[in-house]
């Protein structure tokens, strides 16, 4: 093992992805971060040092602090290099006070536990919010101090522009630490599981819930055509999101960018990995035949279409967690919002928001689908969903906190008793458009 090892060749892409990123969005007006910070560790500085590399505007300079290395698992790659090595190898950047020549932290012995990574990144916290004015704050760390970041301020997500390697913060007006970097999310984050206690396998027990359907509501705009992804591609990607964005980490939403480009297929372009680069062209071949012309191209692009920002927003759920009735935000994302389900199936549900004109499909006495206000939609695994013009704008949707779901039976025909489908533990990936000129580094909430 190599003691504090330099950045791979894999986190060496990232951190340009980074850059590239940061590069592309100044010409949107992206604000740079005031101040920023930086781990000890050779392969944090290399990633803040690539990441912002004629980013920054002089005097900005990163500072280095102790407090922000890794967790101490008693690798050798935990441990530091010594004061005059950082100064030397990385002259742009600028230590904090106090910091020792050697590494007096770094015990071969003694694995760090939660509580005293809390306790010295919470430090870390407080002087930044102590001492510090700038709006937008950098944090070049990783994941184990990201992981104390979230557990320290409370925050439940994580939200990293690119590859794992940075993640910045905005000051919000409450807490300390009320929004991490990058969205302004709508949302009250996710609902525990409800009163999950009570035996819900019986109808009576629950009468408030519906049946599920397990075909798209009559709504306008809103398409679950009968397509799945194939089962390897799926469990790929799990996999990759798991190990990538949530192992080890008490985080249950990230956020990723990209930007379509007329030089790249113009439905994916640069930014995002190239695994959903690639889950992209396959949800465009998937619902080519499903959807109107206009839908498709407006998810899909032509090559030669302007370049376009879209995010990836990452959602995980455990079984019993659920997301909160919303639109997503409006000034924020543009119409034409793609969402596949992973791993477990569950239902949500759309309600119309009230005062919107009614716009029946069909009228329900010339044997038009019934007008509802709500409607229960089974997502199966694998499935895909798209929101657009009436489900985008003027029905909010949602998922809510249970184990179990009541879904219409497989065969569909309201001959065979609704089931009781259990909830897994899902995954959720949804491509939306940035409108452009959106404030990506956050700003009030709708
Ligand atoms: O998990 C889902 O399918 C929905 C996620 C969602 O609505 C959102 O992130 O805005
Ligand atoms: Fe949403």
């Amino acid at each position: 093992m190599i003691a504090d090892a330099e950045l791979t060749e894999l986190g060496k892409d990232q951190a340009k992805l980074a850059h590239d990123v940061w590069k592309e969005e100044l010409k949107f007006g992206i604000p740079v971060p005031g101040k920023l910070y930086c781990s000890p560790l050779t392969r944090a500085v290399h990633t803040n040092a690539i990441t912002f590399d004629s980013i920054i505007p002089e005097p900005h300079r990163t500072m280095i602090i102790e407090n922000l290395r890794e967790v101490n698992s008693v690798h050798t790659c935990d441990k530091r290099r010594t004061r005059t090595y950082i100064k030397q190898a990385f002259p742009g950047f600028d230590i904090e006070e106090g910091f020792t020549e050697e590494d007096k932290l770094w015990d071969p012995h003694v694995r760090e536990t939660y509580a005293e990574i809390d306790a010295r990144v919470g430090g870390v916290l407080d002087m930044i919010f102590e001492q510090d004015q700038e709006q937008f704050i950098s944090i070049t760390a990783h994941g184990g101090v990201f992981g104390a970041v979230l557990r320290v301020t409370k925050q439940n997500k994580l939200i990293l522009p690119v590859g794992g390697a940075l993640s910045n913060f905005s000051k919000g007006e409450h807490d300390a630490l009320s929004r991490v970097d990058h969205d302004a999310y709508a949302t009250s984050h996710f609902s525990e599981g409800s009163d999950s206690d009570s035996d819900v396998d019986s109808l009576f027990d629950e009468p408030q819930i519906d049946i599920a359907m397990r075909t798209a509501p009559p709504i306008t705009g809103l398409f679950v055509p009968p397509v799945r992804l194939p089962p390897e591609m799926a469990n790929d990607i799990v996999q990759q999101c798991m190990s990538l964005y949530f192992d080890g980490r008490d985080v249950n939403q990230i956020m990723l960018f990209g930007r379509t480009t007329s030089e790249h297929h113009g439905s994916t372009g640069s930014g995002l990995p190239t695994f959903l680069i690639t889950l992209l062209h396959q949800l465009a071949e998937l619902l080519r035949d499903h959807l109107p012309e206009p839908v498709h191209e407006m998810l899909f692009p032509p090559r030669d279409a302007p370049p376009r920002a879209r995010q990836a927003i990452l959602n995980l759920y455990h079984p019993g967690e659920g997301i909160s009735p919303h639109i997503d935000l409006l000034k924020r994302f543009d119409d034409g919002i793609i969402g596949v389900s992973f791993g477990s199936g569950c239902v949500m549900s759309f309600e119309r928001v009230k005062g919107q004109e009614k716009e029946p499909i069909g009228k329900e006495e010339e044997g038009g689908p019934p007008d509802k206000d709500r409607w229960d939609l089974y997502l199966e695994d694998r499935s895909v969903l798209v929101l657009s013009e009436d489900a985008r704008y003027n029905w909010t949707h949602g998922i809510d906190g249970r184990p179990k779901d009541f879904v219409v039976s497989e065969k569909g025909d309201g001959q065979e008793e609704p089931e009781w489908i259990e909830r897994g533990t899902r995954m959720s990936i949804t491509f939306r458009w940035l409108l452009p000129g959106a404030d990506i580094v956050g700003g009030p909430d709708p």
